[in-house]
Protein backbone atom coordinates (compact mmCIF):
# COMPACT_ATOMS: atom_id res chain seq x y z
CA UNK A 1 0.00 0.00 0.00
CA UNK A 2 1.16 3.73 -1.04
CA UNK A 3 1.55 6.01 2.29
CA UNK A 4 0.62 9.30 2.36
CA UNK A 5 3.35 11.75 4.77
CA UNK A 6 0.56 14.07 6.38
CA UNK A 7 1.16 17.59 8.61
CA UNK A 8 -1.50 18.38 11.03
CA UNK A 9 -1.60 21.86 11.47
CA UNK A 10 -3.73 23.53 14.48
CA UNK A 11 -2.37 20.40 16.49
CA UNK A 12 -3.45 21.24 19.77
CA UNK A 13 -7.24 22.04 18.85
CA UNK A 14 -10.29 20.01 19.38
CA UNK A 15 -9.75 18.56 16.13
CA UNK A 16 -5.71 19.02 15.67
CA UNK A 17 -5.60 16.48 18.52
CA UNK A 18 -8.41 13.63 17.42
CA UNK A 19 -6.48 14.16 13.50
CA UNK A 20 -3.22 12.96 15.08
CA UNK A 21 -4.56 9.93 17.13
CA UNK A 22 -5.96 9.08 14.07
CA UNK A 23 -3.14 9.42 11.48
CA UNK A 24 -1.24 7.03 14.26
CA UNK A 25 -3.98 4.82 13.74
CA UNK A 26 -4.83 4.62 9.81
CA UNK A 27 -2.69 2.27 7.54
CA UNK A 28 -1.47 4.00 4.44
CA UNK A 29 -1.19 7.27 6.88
CA UNK A 30 2.06 8.65 8.15
CA UNK A 31 2.34 11.16 10.67
CA UNK A 32 5.14 13.26 9.12
CA UNK A 33 4.97 16.70 11.26
CA UNK A 34 2.40 18.62 13.46
CA UNK A 35 2.24 22.04 13.75
CA UNK A 36 0.52 25.20 15.65
CA UNK A 37 0.46 28.76 16.23
CA UNK A 38 3.51 29.68 18.25
CA UNK A 39 1.41 30.61 21.61
CA UNK A 40 -0.32 26.73 21.81
CA UNK A 41 0.43 25.14 24.86
CA UNK A 42 1.94 22.03 23.44
CA UNK A 43 4.79 23.42 21.05
CA UNK A 44 7.57 21.83 21.87
CA UNK A 45 6.07 18.39 23.39
CA UNK A 46 5.76 15.19 21.19
CA UNK A 47 2.46 14.81 19.17
CA UNK A 48 1.71 11.60 20.21
CA UNK A 49 1.48 12.83 23.56
CA UNK A 50 -1.95 13.02 24.07
CA UNK A 51 -2.87 9.84 22.58
CA UNK A 52 -0.94 8.04 25.10
CA UNK A 53 2.49 7.23 22.33
CA UNK A 54 5.83 8.61 22.03
CA UNK A 55 6.60 9.59 18.34
CA UNK A 56 9.64 11.72 17.79
CA UNK A 57 7.51 14.06 16.07
CA UNK A 58 7.36 17.24 18.26
CA UNK A 59 4.71 19.56 17.58
CA UNK A 60 6.48 22.96 16.07
CA UNK A 61 4.97 26.51 15.39
CA UNK A 62 7.27 26.54 12.13
CA UNK A 63 4.43 25.91 9.85
CA UNK A 64 6.62 26.44 6.68
CA UNK A 65 8.95 23.30 8.17
CA UNK A 66 6.08 21.20 9.16
CA UNK A 67 4.66 21.38 5.49
CA UNK A 68 7.77 21.07 4.02
CA UNK A 69 8.17 17.55 5.75
CA UNK A 70 4.85 16.02 4.77
CA UNK A 71 3.15 15.20 1.47
CA UNK A 72 -0.23 16.65 2.29
CA UNK A 73 -1.64 19.40 4.99
CA UNK A 74 -4.79 18.59 6.88
CA UNK A 75 -6.35 21.77 8.54
CA UNK A 76 -8.75 22.18 10.48
CA UNK A 77 -8.10 25.47 12.31
CA UNK A 78 -9.66 29.00 11.64
CA UNK A 79 -10.15 30.66 7.68
CA UNK A 80 -7.23 33.16 8.46
CA UNK A 81 -4.94 30.44 9.67
CA UNK A 82 -6.09 27.88 6.74
CA UNK A 83 -5.59 30.66 3.95
CA UNK A 84 -2.14 31.11 5.09
CA UNK A 85 -1.33 27.48 5.47
CA UNK A 86 -3.06 27.19 1.98
CA UNK A 87 -0.41 30.16 0.41
CA UNK A 88 2.29 27.93 1.89
CA UNK A 89 1.33 24.35 0.59
CA UNK A 90 0.57 25.99 -2.46
CA UNK A 91 3.67 27.58 -2.57
CA UNK A 92 5.74 23.76 -1.74
CA UNK A 93 3.52 21.85 -4.05
CA UNK A 94 1.83 20.03 -1.07
CA UNK A 95 -1.61 18.40 -0.92
CA UNK A 96 -4.26 20.28 1.35
CA UNK A 97 -7.17 18.51 3.21
CA UNK A 98 -9.45 21.24 4.45
CA UNK A 99 -12.01 21.29 7.20
CA UNK A 100 -11.83 24.58 8.51
CA UNK A 101 -15.35 26.27 8.16
CA UNK A 102 -16.76 30.05 8.19
CA UNK A 103 -15.24 30.96 5.23
CA UNK A 104 -16.47 33.90 3.10
CA UNK A 105 -16.88 34.04 -0.40
CA UNK A 106 -13.17 35.43 -1.13
CA UNK A 107 -11.93 32.45 1.51
CA UNK A 108 -13.34 29.93 -1.15
CA UNK A 109 -12.25 31.77 -3.80
CA UNK A 110 -9.07 31.83 -2.38
CA UNK A 111 -9.32 27.60 -1.94
CA UNK A 112 -10.63 27.19 -5.66
CA UNK A 113 -7.53 29.37 -7.04
CA UNK A 114 -5.01 27.01 -4.66
CA UNK A 115 -6.67 24.22 -6.20
CA UNK A 116 -5.87 24.71 -9.62
CA UNK A 117 -2.38 24.25 -8.66
CA UNK A 118 -2.44 21.83 -5.89
CA UNK A 119 -4.79 18.87 -5.05
CA UNK A 120 -7.25 20.22 -2.55
CA UNK A 121 -10.32 18.49 -0.11
CA UNK A 122 -12.58 21.25 1.26
CA UNK A 123 -15.79 19.69 3.08
CA UNK A 124 -17.62 21.07 5.93
CA UNK A 125 -17.88 17.84 7.19
CA UNK A 126 -15.59 14.68 6.50
CA UNK A 127 -17.83 12.12 8.41
CA UNK A 128 -19.23 9.31 6.43
CA UNK A 129 -22.67 9.51 7.53
CA UNK A 130 -23.15 13.29 7.56
CA UNK A 131 -21.73 12.65 3.41
CA UNK A 132 -24.76 9.43 3.29
CA UNK A 133 -27.41 12.24 4.81
CA UNK A 134 -26.18 14.69 1.78
CA UNK A 135 -27.61 11.52 -0.94
CA UNK A 136 -30.40 11.06 1.60
CA UNK A 137 -31.39 15.02 1.15
CA UNK A 138 -31.58 14.90 -2.37
CA UNK A 139 -33.90 11.91 -2.58
CA UNK A 140 -36.34 13.62 0.13
CA UNK A 141 -36.01 17.24 -1.68
CA UNK A 142 -37.49 15.68 -4.42
CA UNK A 143 -40.03 14.26 -3.29
CA UNK A 144 -41.03 16.86 -1.04
CA UNK A 145 -40.89 19.63 -3.45
CA UNK A 146 -44.23 21.02 -2.79
CA UNK A 147 -46.35 21.93 0.34
CA UNK A 148 -43.33 21.38 2.50
CA UNK A 149 -41.63 24.09 4.97
CA UNK A 150 -37.37 23.21 4.68
CA UNK A 151 -35.85 24.14 7.97
CA UNK A 152 -32.47 23.67 8.93
CA UNK A 153 -31.80 23.18 13.07
CA UNK A 154 -28.03 22.72 14.35
CA UNK A 155 -26.85 22.32 17.73
CA UNK A 156 -23.15 22.94 18.84
CA UNK A 157 -20.94 23.19 22.12
CA UNK A 158 -20.20 26.24 23.44
CA UNK A 159 -17.01 27.06 21.81
CA UNK A 160 -17.81 26.94 18.16
CA UNK A 161 -17.34 30.26 16.41
CA UNK A 162 -19.28 30.17 13.63
CA UNK A 163 -23.26 29.88 12.57
CA UNK A 164 -24.66 28.23 11.11
CA UNK A 165 -22.57 25.53 10.90
CA UNK A 166 -20.72 24.49 7.90
CA UNK A 167 -22.54 21.66 7.35
CA UNK A 168 -26.09 23.03 7.64
CA UNK A 169 -24.92 25.20 5.24
CA UNK A 170 -24.27 22.76 2.71
CA UNK A 171 -27.26 21.00 3.51
CA UNK A 172 -29.60 23.57 2.72
CA UNK A 173 -27.31 24.42 -0.15
CA UNK A 174 -27.69 20.42 -1.31
CA UNK A 175 -31.84 21.43 -0.83
CA UNK A 176 -31.98 24.25 -2.59
CA UNK A 177 -29.89 22.85 -5.45
CA UNK A 178 -32.82 20.36 -5.70
CA UNK A 179 -35.59 22.64 -5.52
CA UNK A 180 -34.35 24.74 -7.76
CA UNK A 181 -34.01 27.43 -5.87
CA UNK A 182 -30.80 30.01 -4.44
CA UNK A 183 -29.78 30.07 -0.98
CA UNK A 184 -28.16 33.19 -1.06
CA UNK A 185 -31.79 34.50 -1.48
CA UNK A 186 -34.01 32.05 -0.14
CA UNK A 187 -32.05 31.76 3.53
CA UNK A 188 -33.80 32.98 6.14
CA UNK A 189 -31.22 32.96 9.52
CA UNK A 190 -33.44 32.83 13.21
CA UNK A 191 -36.55 34.88 13.37
CA UNK A 192 -37.40 37.48 15.81
CA UNK A 193 -40.71 40.05 16.25
CA UNK A 194 -43.47 40.28 14.06
CA UNK A 195 -42.15 38.00 11.33
CA UNK A 196 -45.63 37.41 9.29
CA UNK A 197 -46.21 34.46 7.73
CA UNK A 198 -43.47 32.04 6.35
CA UNK A 199 -42.90 32.47 2.94
CA UNK A 200 -42.98 28.97 0.93
CA UNK A 201 -39.87 29.45 -1.17
CA UNK A 202 -37.70 29.84 2.06
CA UNK A 203 -35.05 28.08 3.75
CA UNK A 204 -34.69 28.58 7.27
CA UNK A 205 -31.68 28.16 9.94
CA UNK A 206 -31.92 27.95 13.57
CA UNK A 207 -28.74 27.56 15.69
CA UNK A 208 -28.25 25.86 19.77
CA UNK A 209 -24.88 26.73 20.97
CA UNK A 210 -24.53 25.12 24.61
CA UNK A 211 -22.26 22.69 26.57
CA UNK A 212 -19.72 19.89 25.13
CA UNK A 213 -22.70 19.02 22.02
CA UNK A 214 -20.21 17.71 19.17
CA UNK A 215 -22.68 18.15 16.68
CA UNK A 216 -26.24 17.68 15.73
CA UNK A 217 -28.34 18.40 12.39
CA UNK A 218 -31.92 18.01 11.74
CA UNK A 219 -33.46 19.09 8.29
CA UNK A 220 -36.84 18.94 9.01
CA UNK A 221 -39.38 18.90 5.92
CA UNK A 222 -43.22 20.63 7.92
CA UNK A 223 -45.97 19.84 5.84
CA UNK A 224 -49.99 20.05 6.75
CA UNK A 225 -50.80 16.98 8.69
CA UNK A 226 -47.42 15.47 8.57
CA UNK A 227 -43.43 16.36 9.22
CA UNK A 228 -40.25 14.21 8.03
CA UNK A 229 -37.18 15.12 9.80
CA UNK A 230 -33.75 13.55 8.64
CA UNK A 231 -31.12 13.78 11.78
CA UNK A 232 -27.36 13.65 11.99
CA UNK A 233 -25.80 13.51 15.77
CA UNK A 234 -22.13 13.18 15.88
CA UNK A 235 -21.17 11.27 19.23
CA UNK A 236 -17.46 11.56 19.22
CA UNK A 237 -14.89 13.62 16.73
CA UNK A 238 -13.74 10.03 15.71
CA UNK A 239 -15.35 9.84 12.29
CA UNK A 240 -14.56 13.47 11.09
CA UNK A 241 -10.81 12.64 11.71
CA UNK A 242 -10.80 9.19 10.23
CA UNK A 243 -12.69 10.67 6.77
CA UNK A 244 -9.71 12.90 6.49
CA UNK A 245 -7.24 10.47 6.50
CA UNK A 246 -9.84 8.47 3.62
CA UNK A 247 -9.28 12.01 2.10
CA UNK A 248 -5.35 12.24 2.38
CA UNK A 249 -4.93 9.09 1.26
CA UNK A 250 -7.60 9.67 -1.51
CA UNK A 251 -5.16 12.84 -2.42
CA UNK A 252 -1.88 10.54 -2.91
CA UNK A 253 -0.64 11.19 -6.30
CA UNK A 254 -3.67 13.04 -7.63
CA UNK A 255 -3.51 15.89 -9.89
CA UNK A 256 -4.22 19.41 -8.70
CA UNK A 257 -7.95 19.91 -8.80
CA UNK A 258 -10.83 20.75 -6.02
CA UNK A 259 -12.58 18.08 -4.38
CA UNK A 260 -15.10 16.84 -1.34
CA UNK A 261 -16.06 13.85 0.37
CA UNK A 262 -18.19 13.29 -1.90
CA UNK A 263 -15.89 12.41 -4.03
CA UNK A 264 -13.31 11.02 -1.64
CA UNK A 265 -16.41 8.12 -0.79
CA UNK A 266 -17.19 7.66 -4.55
CA UNK A 267 -20.78 9.50 -3.69
CA UNK A 268 -21.39 11.37 -6.66
N1 LIG B 1 -15.05 19.44 8.31
C1 LIG B 1 -15.28 18.76 9.43
O1 LIG B 1 -15.56 17.54 9.41
C2 LIG B 1 -15.17 19.46 10.74
C3 LIG B 1 -14.84 20.78 10.77
N2 LIG B 1 -14.58 21.41 11.95
C4 LIG B 1 -14.10 22.78 11.87
O2 LIG B 1 -12.72 22.76 12.20
C5 LIG B 1 -12.32 24.02 12.76
C6 LIG B 1 -11.57 23.79 14.07
O3 LIG B 1 -12.46 23.26 15.03
P1 LIG B 1 -11.93 22.86 16.49
O4 LIG B 1 -10.83 21.85 16.41
O5 LIG B 1 -13.14 22.54 17.29
O6 LIG B 1 -11.32 24.27 16.98
P2 LIG B 1 -10.23 24.55 18.10
O7 LIG B 1 -10.41 25.99 18.48
O8 LIG B 1 -10.31 23.52 19.18
O9 LIG B 1 -8.83 24.35 17.36
C7 LIG B 1 -8.37 25.24 16.39
C8 LIG B 1 -6.85 25.16 16.35
O10 LIG B 1 -6.39 26.06 15.33
C9 LIG B 1 -5.56 27.04 15.93
N3 LIG B 1 -5.78 28.35 15.31
C10 LIG B 1 -6.76 29.24 15.55
N4 LIG B 1 -6.62 30.33 14.78
C11 LIG B 1 -5.51 30.13 14.04
C12 LIG B 1 -4.84 30.90 13.07
N5 LIG B 1 -5.28 32.11 12.71
N6 LIG B 1 -3.73 30.40 12.51
C13 LIG B 1 -3.27 29.19 12.87
N7 LIG B 1 -3.87 28.39 13.80
C14 LIG B 1 -4.98 28.87 14.37
C15 LIG B 1 -5.96 27.09 17.40
O11 LIG B 1 -4.92 27.66 18.16
P3 LIG B 1 -5.31 28.58 19.44
O12 LIG B 1 -5.95 27.64 20.42
O13 LIG B 1 -4.00 29.15 19.84
O14 LIG B 1 -6.29 29.61 18.96
C16 LIG B 1 -6.21 25.63 17.66
O15 LIG B 1 -5.03 24.91 17.88
C17 LIG B 1 -13.62 24.83 12.88
O16 LIG B 1 -13.73 25.67 11.75
C18 LIG B 1 -14.71 23.76 12.82
O17 LIG B 1 -15.94 24.24 12.37
C19 LIG B 1 -14.69 20.78 13.15
C20 LIG B 1 -15.05 19.45 13.18
C21 LIG B 1 -15.34 18.69 11.98
O1 LIG C 1 -17.08 23.16 15.00
C1 LIG C 1 -17.42 21.96 15.06
O2 LIG C 1 -17.31 21.30 16.10
C2 LIG C 1 -17.94 21.33 13.85
N1 LIG C 1 -17.91 22.01 12.74
C3 LIG C 1 -18.29 21.57 11.44
C4 LIG C 1 -19.38 22.45 10.88
O3 LIG C 1 -19.34 23.68 11.08
O4 LIG C 1 -20.26 21.92 10.19
C5 LIG C 1 -18.58 20.09 11.40
C6 LIG C 1 -19.17 19.51 12.64
O5 LIG C 1 -20.51 19.85 12.70
C7 LIG C 1 -18.43 19.93 13.90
Amino acid sequence: MSQIRVAIAGASGRMGRMLIEAALKEEGVVLAAAFDRSDAPFIGRDAGEMAGVATGVLITDDAAAAIAAADCVIDFTRPEGTLAHLALARAAGKAMVIGTTGFDAAGKAAIAAAAEHVPVVFAPNMAVGVNAVFRLLEVAARILSEGYDVEVIEAHHRFKVDAPSGTALRMGEVVARELGRDLETCAIYGREGHTGERSAQTIGFSTIRGGDVVGDHTVLFAGIGERIEITHKSGSRMPYALGSMRAARFLAGRARGLYDMQDVLGLR
